[in-house]
């Protein structure tokens, strides 16, 4: 859950995507700035603080290697992490259509496992990584553009294996969302405050009257 403390505000990140797309890589280029190649399959999670905009913020992010049931929406596991979350990295390879195909399904889970009403923008960021090996490419960048676009979502394409500066990017863009995302919760929850207190008026002036 998100958390506000004056200036600070911490909030919870999960990263995913299909096998082998780096969502680790991406992840321990962001900590660390290094890229190391092989990362294993272990479930993390790390505790991170970043400033952006002069604004201190912890980020926890929840790096859940891939299984195939996460893209079921009756996994109750993937329920946990979405309800968890306050925003989402959603990570394809640009090499691997399937990985591409995956991203637009994990956003309808997302979508209908989360309460998102009132949300302007969606707390989402798709991610095509492995730029670098864009000779393989079979993903077009304007594809991935199209599919934020229309899904309400920031895009990036990046190489967690060779740029540290796209990957930091990633993860502020993110941390804007979030904060943008909270901030049309909170109008939401005050408009619904006016209709209520009018409407205890007028039921009142009704009752009043009888
Ligand atoms: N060329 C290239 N290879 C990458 C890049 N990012 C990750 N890799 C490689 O892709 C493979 C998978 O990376 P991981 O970070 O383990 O992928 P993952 O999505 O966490 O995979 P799972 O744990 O199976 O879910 C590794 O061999 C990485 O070295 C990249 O930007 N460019």
């Amino acid at each position: 859950m998100t958390r506000l403390n004056g200036q600070r505000m911490d909030a919870n990140v999960v990263v995913l995507g299909t096998d082998n797309v780096g969502k680790s890589a991406l992840i321990v280029r962001f900590l660390t700035r290094r890229f190391i190649g092989e990362y294993g399959d272990i479930e993390s999670l790390y505790t991170h603080n970043v400033v952006v905009d002069g604004r201190e913020q912890a980020l926890n992010i929840w790096d859940a290697p891939y299984s195939q049931q996460d893209l079921s929406s009756e996994s109750l596991m993937y329920e946990k992490r979405v309800q968890w979350a306050d925003g989402f990295v959603l990570v394809y390879s640009i090499c691997d259509r399937a990985s591409f195909n995956a991203v637009s399904r994990l956003i309808q889970i997302i979508k209908t496992n989360k309460d998102i009403l009132g949300f302007e923008k969606m707390p989402i960021v798709i991610v095509g990584n492995k730029r670098d090996l864009h000779h393989h490419r079979t993903v077009l960048s304007e594809e991935g553009r199209l599919l934020a676009l229309s899904a309400d979502c920031q895009f990036y394409e990046v190489s967690a294996a060779e740029n540290y500066h796209s990957v930091l990017m990633v993860f502020h863009g993110l941390v804007d969302r979030i904060r943008e995302s909270r901030v049309s919760v909170k109008k939401l929850a005050g408009i619904k405050g006016i209709v209520k207190s009018m409407s205890a008026v007028f039921t009142r002036r009704r009752t009043d009257s009888l």
